[in-house]
């Protein structure tokens, strides 16, 4: 894949960037361990400051970020605008609690005294999708910043503007040089640089197939690995759930970002006696909507990320349908340049079809009729991944009822999943393991390390 930045409203190559070469890449970590050494001793209040002024940074640059983001992955204008505030937030979150979270653990012992204090361990290589290309890099290097970490980044090799804004963001708040690092390589560099024992700990928010082999070169080198991958989340209507309420999240939980995030929800499961009133009230909102230039507020429907995005996410429509679900509304690609598909809700999906074993990483909201609240549950656990879900009732405590018998890492009650700093994101099964955000993303790269002072007898 070259590294370039291609607009997928209009499928033209806006910009192509040359890789590092391999000694520019061992300069760039070089410099980034040496730095390490300072950064590390730097006092909490300094490096929260640096947080704090990233995050001020991104406000004032809201509308350059923002339009950045738009022409590398086709964001909708103001859903990029909403990505920045929330980056922003992320960087303040950290800012503002990291000493809390850094706080000595005084243990129980039987004499003496111990204590466990999350210390530093070295560089973080975070590699990135270009989903969120600054909101899923904050995630990671505002909570190892701050806790006295470097981070080198690989990002996405269509984002590569974003990448270098990142940076030149971290300069300008007054980072010294080598706390924040991007890295211009292509993905069969980084098992590489999983051999490096100055890199102490990998991050990597992606496919399934890319976190394997990640995982894999982390475990060769015994390094600390956290992975957020794919999924496929349950959206859970029972029977005595607001259903203007479902609809609304679920068009927002379904189709902001045109359907291309981890925690989508992917599946809607409704039971029998509100499901024709929810999916006439579903298909009702997402027809007739502007389609058009993700720049121009006007539009609702912008394009996928790339060309190979919205050819793949058809295809995986066609076959299931050939394989006999039925399409209720979309389905195709939008007849115009760019990278658009229709919004699209697949029913009729059986266990075997596409749609119902792959994650589909688009605008196709797979929908399906449960009789009962079990159904619901065994349907919602049917698949590989564990990522997240949404539980919809009046009844909170029915709803935390099932959401208990989720097998994922997040569940929200009447919300679509949606990530916010001060809540631990993170999947089971094959979604992933380990935590961003809140005091659980902070110690995923830190050294908790036991400090005993035994009692000395006179
Ligand atoms: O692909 C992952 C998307 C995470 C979206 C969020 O932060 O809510």
């Amino acid at each position: 894949m070259p590294i370039q930045t291609v607009n997928p409203y209009t499928n033209k190559v806006v910009k192509t960037f040359e890789e590092l070469t391999d000694d520019q890449l061992e300069r760039k970590i070089a410099k980034a361990h040496k730095t390490y050494q300072s950064w590390r001793n730097t006092p909490l209040e300094a490096r929260a400051r640096l947080l704090q002024k990233v995050a001020e940074l991104m406000r004032e640059k809201k509308a350059e970020l923002s339009r950045l983001i738009t022409l590398e992955m086709g964001k909708l204008i103001a859903q990029s605008e909403a990505e920045i505030e929330m980056c922003a937030s992320v960087y303040d979150y950290y800012a503002k609690n990291a000493a809390e979270f850094l706080k000595d653990r005084p243990m129980k012992v039987d004499s003496g005294k111990a204590f466990v204090r999350l210390t530093s361990t070295g560089i973080v290589l975070a590699v990135e999708p270009w989903n969120y290309p600054f909101n899923q890099v904050a995630r990671l290097a505002a909570p190892n910043i701050v806790g006295g970490n470097v981070v080198v980044l690989k990002h996405a090799s269509n984002v590569p503007q974003c990448a270098a804004m990142i940076e030149k963001l971290f300069k300008q708040a007054g980072a010294p040089d080598g706390v924040f690092t991007n890295l211009r390589i292509a993905a069969k560099r980084v098992a590489k640089l999983a051999e490096d024992q100055r890199i102490t700990g990998m991050s990597l928010t992606g496919s399934e197939a890319a976190g394997a082999s990640f995982a894999e070169a982390a475990g060769r080198n015994i390094k600390k690995s956290v992975l957020e991958l794919g999924g496929s989340d349950a959206f859970i209507v029972l029977d005595d759930a607001d259903i203007d309420l479902a609809v609304e999240k679920a068009i927002a939980g379904r189709f902001n970002n045109m359907g291309q995030a981890c925690t989508s929800s992917k599946r809607l499961i409704v039971m029998e006696a509100v499901a024709n009133t929810f999916l006439q009230k579903f298909k009702s909102k997402i027809e007739n909507l502007k389609v058009g230039d993700p720049m121009d507020r006007a539009a609702q429907i912008g394009p996928l990320s790339s060309e190979e995005a919205a050819k793949k996410v058809v295809q995986q429509v066609t076959e299931s349908v050939k394989q006999g679900a039925k399409i209720l509304v979309g389905g195709k690609r939008i007849d115009r340049q760019g990278a658009f598909m229709e919004f699209t809700i697949l029913t009729g999906i059986k266990p075997g079809m596409v749609a119902y074993d792959e994650e589909i990483f688009g605008p196709v909201a797979s929908f399906y009729r449960v009789k009962t609240e079990q159904q619901a549950i065994e349907l919602a656990n049917a698949t590989r991944f564990g990522l997240g879900g949404s539980v919809f009732s009046k009844d909170v405590e029915r709803a935390v009822r099932v959401a208990n018998q989720i097998d994922t890492g997040m569940v929200f009650i009447n919300k679509n999943v949606a990530s916010q700093p001060d809540l631990p994101f993170g999947g089971t099964k094959y979604s992933g393991y380990g935590r961003e955000l809140s005091a659980l993303g902070m110690e995923e790269f830190m050294n908790r390390k036991l400090i005993y002072v035994p009692q000395i007898e006179p």
